[in-house]
């Protein structure tokens, strides 16, 4: 079956996959995006690549109309995460973030700098998610700063603190979607990174779900890097996980 097709089974106009280009070499990322199409994917560009290849790299993608998600989690005073996100809408990205325990003010002034940058600019508004636990820890590594074992209730106490801030959306385990979906707003995004197709190496990953698990469970957009960037074919592994949708 061809990835349009693949797709056209689906409910989504583009699929919901979002491939982390992880990369030190931007050859072998050019390489890779000259072989995708906005359709099939869109595109994160994380701390490892933005710290190497600035922002030319997100511009990069913008102008191949890729939705680029903007991933570098800022986590500062008001004022400065303000001005980092004013900067991100600047470049045009889809989607941008920020971590929700940066708190309430941090998220609110986040929340405008997106909105009124865009007007400046004249294109949408950045979607603005707040990572709430990152999906590399488990119960061990959480209770060690939270002295709680109790992620789920970490994740939904930050969900709603974005939620009420603002945020249009967080970052989360897909473990967390089916909680999350009976607690907040109906079109609040949840983004979920630690996806493995079924029989794919963990990595540093620790709450982790296969492709249809997380969209089952109510996700909007999967986070997936080493099983498609580390595959003998990325493409085909992305088509794979597009074609195991339903
Ligand atoms: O909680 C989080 C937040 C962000 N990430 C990022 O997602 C990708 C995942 O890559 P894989 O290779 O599929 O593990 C990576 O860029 C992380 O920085 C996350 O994993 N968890």
């Amino acid at each position: 079956m061809s990835q349009s097709s693949n797709l056209s089974s689906l409910s989504y106009a583009k699929s919901p996959v979002v491939i982390a280009l992880d990369f030190d070499d931007i050859d072998r990322a050019k390489s890779l995006v000259n072989q995708l199409s906005p359709e099939q994917c869109r595109l994160k560009v994380g701390k490892e690549m933005f710290t190497l290849f600035g922002p030319d790299w997100v511009r990069y993608l913008v102008e191949r109309d890729f939705d680029v998600f903007l991933d570098l989690k800022f986590h500062d005073i008001p004022n400065t995460v303000a001005k980092a996100v004013s900067a991100a809408a600047k470049l045009g990205v889809w989607m941008t973030n920020v971590h929700a325990c940066g708190g309430q003010d941090m998220i609110q002034a986040a929340k405008e700098a997106a909105h009124s940058s865009q007007s400046q600019a004249g294109v949408s508004p950045p979607i603005l998610t707040a990572v709430t636990v990152l999906t590399s820890m488990d119960e061990r590594q959480f209770s060690a700063i939270y002295q709680s074992n109790d992620i789920a209730a970490k994740v939904l106490e930050l969900a709603l603190l974005a939620q009420n801030s603002g945020a249009d959306g967080v970052v989360c385990s897909a473990k967390e979607a089916v909680m999350l979906r009976e607690r907040v707003n109906k079109n609040f995004c949840l983004v979920t990174p630690g996806i493995r197709p079924a029989g794919s190496a963990l990595d540093d990953q620790k709450r982790v779900m296969t492709p249809n698990q997380a969209i089952q469970a109510g996700v909007d957009y999967l986070v997936i890097g080493r099983p498609i960037t580390n595959a003998p074919s990325p493409v085909e592994a992305l088509a794979q996980i597009n074609a195991s949708l339903t």
